[in-house]
């Protein structure tokens, strides 16, 4: 790289952007991602990918005789799961999306949330079992991949101190990793934002907002937790975070170019 694309990399914050899991059943919006990231990156942004991948999850627990329950959109994690959770996370949805990155043209790694001490992780509640929370630690080695113009791509299973591995939300999971780079955070979903009770998109929402649609039942499940993340973070560094489609690629041009897509979630 030229010293002054170098500088360019170093000037441009960098952008957390979470995919969910249902992405890694569309082959063509895989593609048109990947796509879009590798021209994101040419133009000198940073790009720190971090993914879910609940339904193969779900799929894969089922295919183990195993029953699943979600408690508030988070799924309980025994024990006996946690092979599978990781196998289906860090694994075959890691691959999935790296195998995509690297079709585009686009130099990747797969890693996860427990990788180079990025983070500390604990179990969050004994009542979900092997899930964790986890909070930003060291970025020093996402600092040196990032420099290189490569981009992480993130699962959300992280280890804690004792050697457990945990499953954590991968909305939570960006959350702490964009706190960890300083960056803007955007989560990409199935839907085009967060809707409203006549499934109209809402362009803007504050805390106020939130807990009155969450009251009333129009924000939950996995929505649920994504506003919360999405909150946490525009709260605690006081910037905007966007909540979008995945579908529609070209929106994340727009985003890098200063455009608004989706809802945004207002500090
Ligand atoms: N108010 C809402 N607006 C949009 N989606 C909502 C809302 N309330 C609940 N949802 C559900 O939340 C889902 C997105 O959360 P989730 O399934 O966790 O997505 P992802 O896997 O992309 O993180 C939507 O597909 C929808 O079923
Ligand atoms: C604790 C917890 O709920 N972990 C999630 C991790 C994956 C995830 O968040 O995937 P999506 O982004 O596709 O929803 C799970 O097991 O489904």
């Amino acid at each position: 790289m030229k010293q002054a694309e170098l500088n360019s990399v170093a000037t441009k914050p960098v952008m957390v952007l979470k995919v969910g899991g249902a992405l890694l059943q569309c082959e063509m919006g895989m593609a048109r991602l990947m796509e879009a990231a590798a021209k994101i990156i040419a133009n000198g942004q940073p790009l720190v990918m971090v993914h879910g991948g609940g339904c193969l999850v779900d799929e894969q627990l089922k295919a183990n005789g195993m029953t699943t329950e979600k408690l508030d959109g988070l799924r309980v994690t025994p024990e006996a799961q946690i092979p599978v959770v990781v196998g289906a996370l860090a694994g075959t949805s890691n691959k999935i999306l790296q195998a995509a990155a690297m079709k585009a043209g686009v130099t990747c790694l797969g890693m996860s949330l427990a990788d180079a001490g990025m983070m500390n992780a604990k179990i969050k509640d004994p009542l979900l079992g092997l899930v964790g929370e986890v909070e930003p630690n060291d970025a020093s080695y996402l600092e040196f991949v990032l420099a290189k113009g490569w981009m992480p791509i993130v699962s959300s299973i992280a280890i804690s101190d004792e050697g457990q591995m945990l499953n954590v939300n991968a909305d939570q999971a960006a959350t702490a990793l964009a706190k960890l780079v300083s960056g803007s955070l955007v989560l990409l979903s199935d839907v085009s934002g967060v809707l409203d009770g006549k499934g109209q998109l809402i362009n803007s929402l504050n805390r106020e907002q939130v807990n009155e649609l969450t009251k009333i039942g129009v924000i939950e499940k996995g929505m649920k937790v994504k506003v919360e993340a999405a909150l946490d973070v525009a709260e605690s560094m006081g910037q905007a975070v966007q909540i979008a489609s995945w579908r529609h690629a070209q929106q994340l041009i727009a985003l890098c170019q200063g455009e608004t897509v989706g809802t945004q979630i207002q500090p």
